[in-house]
C-alpha cells in the first residue's frame, strides 16, 4: 500500500523539485497534459514582453540585426541539439511538424529515385501520414505502404526508399529502439525520418550516437514553447549538402538578400527554412528550452519513469473494478512520458477530471492520457489526480449528461 507520507517523502528528495518554479502554474490544478501544450515558463513572460516593447516596438526592423532574430532559428537550433544528442548545426527551428515533414520527406525520397516504397505504421500520428500521402502525388514512383509495427523491420528491403516513424507513439506511450530500427533500415538501403514530438525534452535522446538521419520535432509540447510554437528538424550532417529542397523559401536561399531569380540553397541544414520565421513565438520557444538549463535529461528520466511507476501503482491499488486498462509500456526502455488507459467511457472521465483540475485528454475512440512532466510535476500531484479519479469512479459523476458535450478540441 502506498501512503501519501511515502509520497511526500518522493518530492522531499526529488532533485528536479526546484524546477517547477520555473513555470506559472495556477494554483490547485494538476496539469498532466505536457505533452500536448506544455506550461508557461515565467522567463518567457518577462522576455516576450522586452520583445514586444524594446525590440519591435523601439528597434523595430533593426532588431533583425541588432537582436539577431535572423540567427534565431539556428540559434535555438542549437539549444535544442543536447537535447537530443545532436551537434548544434544538425538542428534548425521552422515551420510546424507537419511542414518540416514535407521537407524531409521530398528532399530524401529524391535521393533515391528507383526505390518507391515511404514506408510507415497504420496509427502514427495523422498529421504524418496525411503529409506522406501528400508527398507520393509530388515524388515520382513513391507510394506509402503502412505495416504494423511489429512486421516493419520485416518489410524493409530494396524497394524502401524511406521509413517514417514516430519514435514515441501519441497515443499509447510505445516508443521504438531508434539506434534497432534506423540500422535495420540502413541495412537495406533506406533512410529513417523520426519523427520526436513526444519525445523531445521527455526522453533522453542521442541521435547522433544511434545513427539517426532525419527527424522533427514539436516545439509546443515538452519543449514548453507556447501555442504553436515552430517546430524543429533536423538533419545529419553528412547528409546536409546532399539534400535539396522542395520548399524552397528564400529564407533557404544561399544569399536571401540578393534577391536573385536563381536558387541557390543555403549551405548546411539552413536550407530547410522556407519563410520569415514567427519571431514572437520562436523567442518563446527559445524560453521554453532554457527552462532546461541544467537538467540533465537522464534525471529528468528517472523521475519521469517514477511518476509513471507511481500513478500505475496508485491506479492498480485504487482504482480496481472500474475498467481501465493501461495500454501503455511497463518496461521503460519501450515507452515515452505519458501513462494511457483504455475505457469505453475514457471521454466522460477525462472532461469529469478536467472539472476536477486534472487536466489530461482524450484521444479517440477510447483513451484517456496523461503526460507526464518531470519539470513541473510532483509526486504529490499524481496523488492528488489518482484522488480525484477514484471520487470520479466511485460516484459515478462521470455519467453525468454534460460530461458527453464534445467541443472542437479534444
Ligand atoms: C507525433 C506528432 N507529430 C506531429 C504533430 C503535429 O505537429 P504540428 O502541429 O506542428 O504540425 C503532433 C501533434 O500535434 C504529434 O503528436
Ligand atoms: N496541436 C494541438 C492543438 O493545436 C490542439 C490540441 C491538441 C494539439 C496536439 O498537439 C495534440 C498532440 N499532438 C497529440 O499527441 O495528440
Amino acid at each position: 500500500m502506498i501512503t501519501l507520507e511515502q509520497v511526500r517523502a518522493l518530492d522531499a528528495a526529488d532533485p528536479l523539485r526546484a524546477c517547477r518554479e520555473r513555470f506559472a502554474l495556477p494554483e490547485g490544478l494538476v496539469y498532466l497534459d505536457g505533452n500536448s501544450l506544455g506550461a508557461l515558463p515565467r522567463a518567457a513572460v518577462e522576455r516576450q514582453r522586452q520583445v514586444v516593447e524594446r525590440e519591435w516596438g523601439r528597434d523595430l526592423i533593426r532588431s533583425w540585426n541588432s537582436h539577431d532574430w535572423i540567427g534565431a532559428p539556428q540559434r535555438v537550433g542549437a539549444k535544442i541539439a543536447p537535447l537530443i544528442g545532436a551537434k548544434p548545426h544538425e538542428v534548425i527551428v521552422a515551420d510546424s511538424v507537419s511542414v518540416n515533414l514535407f521537407k524531409l520527406i521530398t528532399a530524401a525520397a529524391a535521393l533515391s529515385p528507383k526505390r518507391p516504397l515511404l514506408l510507415s505504421e497504420p496509427g502514427n500520428f495523422h498529421t504524418d501520414l496525411h503529409v506522406a500521402s501528400g508527398a507520393t502525388e509530388l515524388v515520382p514512383n513513391l507510394r506509402l505502404e503502412t505495416v504494423e509495427r511489429g512486421r516493419i523491420e520485416e518489410a524493409l528491403g530494396p524497394d524502401t526508399n524511406l521509413l517514417l516513424l514516430t519514435h514515441v507513439h501519441y497515443k499509447t506511450g510505445e516508443r521504438f529502439d531508434m539506434a534497432r530500427v534506423t540500422a535495420r533500415a540502413k541495412d537495406s538501403g533506406a533512410l529513417t525520418l523520426w519523427d520526436l514530438s513526444h519525445s523531445v525534452g521527455a526522453v533522453p535522446l542521442q541521435l547522433n550516437r544511434d545513427g539517426a538521419e532525419l527527424a522533427v520535432g514539436c516545439g509546443y509540447k515538452y519543449l514548453n514553447g507556447g501555442p504553436g510554437a515552430p517546430a524543429f528538424l533536423y538533419v545529419a550532417e553528412h547528409l546536409q549538402e546532399r539534400l535539396m529542397p522542395v520548399l524552397r523559401g528564400w529564407m533557404g536561399h544561399a544569399a536571401p538578400f540578393a534577391f536573385t531569380d536563381e536558387y541557390v540553397p543555403a549551405p548546411g541544414i539552413a536550407r530547410f527554412l522556407a519563410g520569415t520565421p514567427p519571431m514572437l513565438s520562436l523567442l518563446a520557444l527559445e524560453s521554453g528550452v532554457e527552462s532546461f538549463e541544467g537538467v540533465d535529461m537522464e534525471t529528468a528520466w528517472a523521475k519521469s519513469t517514477a511518476l509513471f511507476d507511481l500513478f500505475a501503482a496508485l491506479v492498480e491499488q485504487r482504482c480496481a473494478g472500474h475498467g481501465l486498462d493501461c495500454v501503455s509500456p511497463r518496461d521503460p526502455g519501450a515507452r515515452g512520458s505519458h501513462i494511457s488507459y483504455r475505457h469505453p467511457h475514457a471521454f466522460e472521465i477525462c472532461q469529469a477530471l478536467i472539472e476536477a483540475e486534472v487536466i489530461g485528454d482524450f484521444r479517440a475512440p477510447d483513451v484517456v492520457r496523461f503526460g507526464l512532466t518531470p519539470l513541473y510535476l510532483g509526486y504529490e500531484d499524481i496523488w492528488t489526480a489518482i484522488d480525484r479519479l477514484v471520487d470520479i469512479l466511485e460516484s459515478g459523476r462521470w455519467r453525468e449528461p454534460r460530461f458527453a458535450v464534445r467541443g472542437k478540441v479534444t
